[in-house]
């Protein structure tokens, strides 16, 4: 289909913004609301139903990483003209993303193959449709953005898994060292530049390396005027993949991937093409999907590097792990069959072990030998998953912010339960239990794990799974 944006690789096309912010709520922000996600449709309620013990085989393609594709997209308020963006996940979050730039007047082009246009040339008022933005943790990036290229924001503060409190403490006091003046006030944060209309470089130094946070910052000064330098900054694949949409738009951030970030301000940024790098959550939960059910595939694509500390703690507990060209990156369980060692292992920032992955492993620790320990550092409420996890016969004993995992001698223990998510990878950890237990497993609470994994059950049962989505409504099969 031909795009109603082209020719969107003209870069030099540099629209006037419409500024007429007047109308402070687009009412575009009424129809979105309408609009039919998962995240958003009241019914039907689904869960999935899962046949346990099977093997898997066979290859799995990851998606585009919902991370990353969530600041790029909020990104593209940073640039005059149209965007084209690759790899852009099939997801409930992302679909809410949209609906949040289209409250704001963007136009979104959504072509075949996660493949996105995005002009914000259109945009038509400074705050966000309030209902959509506090769904999702990614709709509040678009604070940094706007206030940056437009002088002022008002936006709803955020949503997200319940996984701890999680302020934005960070992201105002670094606002607020660019030159803005904010302030929270009837659950939204109020932003506008001091001097009335741009942000101007400064330097701030994280108490935390939020990823969120640094996100926001380095986008706000992409467009603010002179140099920003911002220290103790989150060093997340997400975060350089980030820069380098923002740097291929013509802006000037150096230092990605490193704990201190140099940003030269450009008066206005240009649309750009970008492709969004692979979930490297995803992938280490298909990883895990591996492991915990005993078996060999292959998966891809895969950057090594954003996996490492996993690769890292998957080979200690006995599998083994090869990269080939033709396959990706292969996993296999097989010969250690009911004798993966446990471990110990402490969540932290990247390149530490990633919290994301932490319910998933912790199921899969359920089903290692010995007694293993999981530390949490990052959320202080990222422990749901362990009641869940106990309805399947798991031994889990937490303390504070530590849980201690008791594994048997030989094989899984655990057996087929009724569960629920309450978060998207408390959802993931639940899927990859209730594939290792005997018997079968519901899981309720599919909208968080629809959230941020794309066909899911598709998925694992095109490697040999055999999960159904069904109807909450249907009679338990689970006694
Ligand atoms: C959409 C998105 O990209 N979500 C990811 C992002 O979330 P998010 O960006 O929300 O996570 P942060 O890195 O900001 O949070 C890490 C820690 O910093 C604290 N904090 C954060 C901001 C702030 O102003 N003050 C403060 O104290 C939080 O409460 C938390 O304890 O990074 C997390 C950590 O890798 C991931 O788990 C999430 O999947
Ligand atoms: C915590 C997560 O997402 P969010 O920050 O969007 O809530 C996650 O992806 O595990």
């Amino acid at each position: 289909m031909a795009s109603i944006f082209q020719p969107w690789i003209n870069k030099s096309i540099h629209k006037k913004p419409t500024t007429n912010f007047l109308r402070k709520t687009h009412p575009v922000c009424q129809i979105s609301t309408l609009q039919t996600s998962p995240e958003q449709t009241p019914f039907p309620e689904e869960k999935l139903v899962i046949v346990g013990g099977t093997t898997l085989s066979g290859h799995v393609n990851i998606s585009g990483s919902k991370n990353s594709a969530l600041p790029i997209l909020a990104g593209t308020l940073c640039c005059s003209g149209p965007s084209k963006l690759h790899k852009i996940p099939n997801l409930s979050d992302i679909t809410t993303m949209m609906s949040v730039l289209r409250s704001l007047g963007v136009r979104i082009e959504v072509l075949s193959n996660g493949e996105v246009i995005v002009d914000t040339d259109g945009v038509s008022c400074f705050e966000p449709c309030s209902d959509l933005v506090s769904k999702i943790r990614g709709g509040f990036f678009v604070l940094g953005p706007i206030l940056a290229r437009f002088g002022e924001a008002v936006v709803a503060l955020p949503g997200g898994c319940d996984i701890g409190a999680r302020p934005i403490d960070l992201y105002i006091q670094g606002l607020r060292s660019l030159g803005a003046v904010v302030e929270v006030k009837n659950g939204k944060v109020c932003a506008h530049a001091a001097n009335g209309r741009r942000l101007v470089g400064g330097n701030f130094l994280l108490g935390y390396p939020s990823v969120g946070a640094t996100e926001t910052l380095m986008m706000a000064a992409s467009l603010a005027d002179g140099k920003t330098v911002l220290s103790n900054v989150a060093k997340e694949p997400e975060v350089v993949d980030l820069a380098e949409f923002l740097n291929a738009s013509g802006a000037s951030v150096e230092g990605a991937g490193s704990s201190t970030l140099v940003i030269n301000g450009k008066k206005r940024l240009h649309g750009s093409e970008h492709t969004v790098i692979p979930d490297r959550i995803e992938a280490g939960t298909y990883m895990i999907a591996a492991a915990i059910t005993r078996s060999c595939f292959s998966m891809s694509p895969v950057i090594p590097l954003h996996v490492s500390s996993l690769v890292e703690k998957l080979s200690a507990a006995g599998c083994r792990i090869r990269q080939s060209k033709s396959n990706g990156f292969e996993i296999s369980a097989v010969p250690s069959k009911s004798s993966l060692r446990g471990f110990d292992v402490r969540t932290g920032p990247f390149p530490q072990f990633p919290t994301d992955l932490q319910p998933q492993l912790m199921a899969l620790l359920t089903t290692c030998t010995g007694t293993s320990s999981v530390e949490e550092s990052v959320f202080e409420g990222r422990m749901r998953h362990v009641r869940e996890l106990e309805k399947f016969g798991a031994r889990i004993q937490v303390c504070g912010s530590t849980a201690l995992i008791y594994g048997k001698e030989r094989g899984s223990t655990l057996y087929g339960s009724r569960v629920t998510a309450t978060d998207l990878r408390c959802g993931a950890s639940l899927v990859l239990a209730g594939m290792a237990a005997e018997g079968i497993t519901e899981v309720e609470g599919v909208i968080h794990i629809d959230r941020g994994y794309e066909d899911l059950e598709m998925k694992l049962n095109g490697l040999g799974a055999r999960i159904s989505r069904q109807n909450v409504l249907i009679p338990s099969a689970v006694a």
